[in-house]
């Protein structure tokens, strides 16, 4: 088993720290959802993570960096490439080709047979966010950072393309940005928050992954980590 990533300091923007010192531990093989008010730094975290530049100053040390692939919030496809060339663009870039039937599998459980040969000002914002998801998960990559990967799907996508990348990250190493109580309890073996006072954790269900959204013991999560969140720095 790899060694865990952390992440120890704090960032400093526009002469301002953001939040004290923390310690962010990603746990080999686990999924670890973090979750916070907006603006807090969890973006920043995730670019620090990447080894990608901050708009401030970061006084720490990320340990253990491993080979990532970052699903950022913005899609970031490239308008001339149809949705096929953007999901396979890794392997297109690093001079490889890519594994194509693997491609056309995760294109076609992310709904996104038909729309193959489309580009991407042709698509809506969801059918852009599965692209970017389904690039990511064409990654093979130790260690995988999602920010707000389904944030733009209705509640039915939602549910699948949550159970698509717990099975194709299983064993991966990730860490997911995200503000919906619901999939941080279903999917995250791990769940922090991160507020101006700093990084807290919240306890998960000791049930498999992904849990069933209507399990009482999910709910329970669910409702213990509204209630930080909307405790904020009073927690
Ligand atoms: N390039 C930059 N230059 C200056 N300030 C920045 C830059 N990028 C982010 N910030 C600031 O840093 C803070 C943290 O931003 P970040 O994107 O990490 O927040 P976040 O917790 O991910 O927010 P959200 O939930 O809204 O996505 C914000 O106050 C933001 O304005």
């Amino acid at each position: 088993m790899s060694a865990p990533v952390i992440l120890s300091g704090q960032v400093i923007m526009s002469g301002r720290a953001l939040f004290p010192p923390i310690r962010l531990r990603l746990e080999p093989g686990q999924w670890t959802a973090l979750l916070g008010d907006s603006g807090v730094g969890k973006s920043t975290l995730l670019r620090l993570i990447a080894g990608l530049p901050i708009g401030g100053s970061f006084k720490g040390r990320v340990q253990f960096r491993q080979p990532v692939a970052l699903m950022a919030q913005d899609p970031g496809l490239l308008g001339w490439l149809t949705v096929r060339q953007n999901a396979a663009l890794g392997a297109r870039l690093r001079g490889h080709a890519a594994d194509f039937t693997r491609l056309d599998a995760i294109l076609d459980r992310a709904g996104l047979a038909a729309h193959a040969a489309k580009r991407p000002a042709e698509l809506s914002g969801g059918q852009r966010q599965r692209v970017a998801l389904a690039r990511t998960l064409m990654e093979d990559r130790p260690l995988v950072l999602l920010d707000e990967p389904f944030s733009a799907l209705d509640v039915r996508l939602r549910l699948e393309m949550q159970d698509l990348a717990a099975e194709l990250l299983r064993g991966r190493t990730v860490l997911m940005v995200t503000h919906d109580p619901a999939e941080a309890a279903r999917l995250a073996d791990r769940i922090h928050v991160l507020t101006e006072a700093g990084l807290s954790a919240v306890e998960t269900p000791a049930l498999p992954i992904p849990r069933a959204p209507s399990h009482p013991e999910l709910l329970r999560c669910q409702g213990a980590l509204m209630s930080r969140l909307i405790a904020g720095t009073a927690a």
